[in-house]
């Protein structure tokens, strides 16, 4: 049965961090996700914990407003090494399973040396992040909403994984690049499914409720993902129509509900 959390940089928007997480757990979710938190981890863990929810993947920082990510930025390898130290603390702290390693954005002359910038930085974080028994994502984002992000292709992130040589690096297949970036989405899952750890959902072409309105039908991936023993979440990462609670009905069969529902 399909289990799904809530990447909370998307869900519940309306409203402060904290309080999302609490509006995730009222709506039936067992989980949640998401970008670095703007909240001290003390306050995050104490929502997570009287919510009774888990936290899986939380992003490292963004960096600066034109970063998306520093893992791949040639230059930037103290602050690579700052933000990843301080995304595990807090991962730690509030009991997170997961870093995803955001790559950030390189200009094409520079792809060659960002390839190796991103390779040994993630050598450096898988071995820190084994030790505290955190898991780190990669994962290709399509460059339609991400120009020049260095992360795009899935063959590339299997093959930056194969690079690192770490057991403790794994790609999050977003159902929503993966469409974008090449289709064929079960195909193309069960020939990486050994490295994906995570994956998330939305609608194609508008980023909305994984539901009947789009080029995805998610009942059939989400049926054929557990059938091919997929064991792990399924973060729902996807911008509401309106509110949050109100754009639900697709998940009812997998337990998801507007609260008090
Ligand atoms: O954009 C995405 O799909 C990533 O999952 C993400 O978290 C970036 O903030
Ligand atoms: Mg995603």
């Amino acid at each position: 049965m399909p289990r799904f959390s809530a990447h909370l940089g998307y869900l519940f928007t309306d409203r402060p961090l904290l309080a999302r997480i609490d509006a995730a757990a009222a709506c039936g979710f067992q989980a949640i996700e998401g970008r670095f938190p703007d909240v001290p981890a003390a306050d995050f863990k104490h929502a997570v914990e009287r919510n009774n929810l888990k936290v899986l993947g939380i992003n490292t920082p963004q960096g600066g407003p034109d970063d998306f990510g520093l893992g791949a930025l040639p230059g930037r390898e103290r602050d690579w090494r700052a933000i990843f130290a301080q995304t595990l603390d807090y991962v730690t702290t509030v009991g997170g399973l997961a870093i995803h390693c955001l790559a950030g954005k390189v200009a094409p002359e520079h792809r060659r040396a960002a390839e190796t910038t991103y390779v040994e930085n993630l050598k450096w974080a898988a071995d820190q992040a084994a030790a505290r028994n955190v898991k780190l994502y990669l994962e290709p984002i399509n460059p339609r909403d991400m120009p020049n992000y260095f992360l795009s292709e899935l063959a590339h992130a299997a093959d930056i994984i194969g690079q690192v040589g770490s057991d403790n690096v794994f790609i999050q297949y977003d159902f929503y690049h993966m469409q974008i970036v090449g289709g064929d989405l079960i195909e193309r899952f069960k020939k990486y499914q050994p490295l994906i750890a995570h994956v998330q959902c939305s609608q194609v072409p508008v980023r909305h409720e994984p539901d009947g309105d789009g080029e995805i039908n998610y009942p059939f991936v989400f049926a054929e993902i557990d059938r091919l023993g997929y064991p792990h979440w399924i973060g729902a990462e996807y911008k509401p129509r309106t509110a949050t609670e109100s754009g639900l009905a697709w998940g009812a069969a997998y337990g998801l509900h507007a609260p008090g529902g």
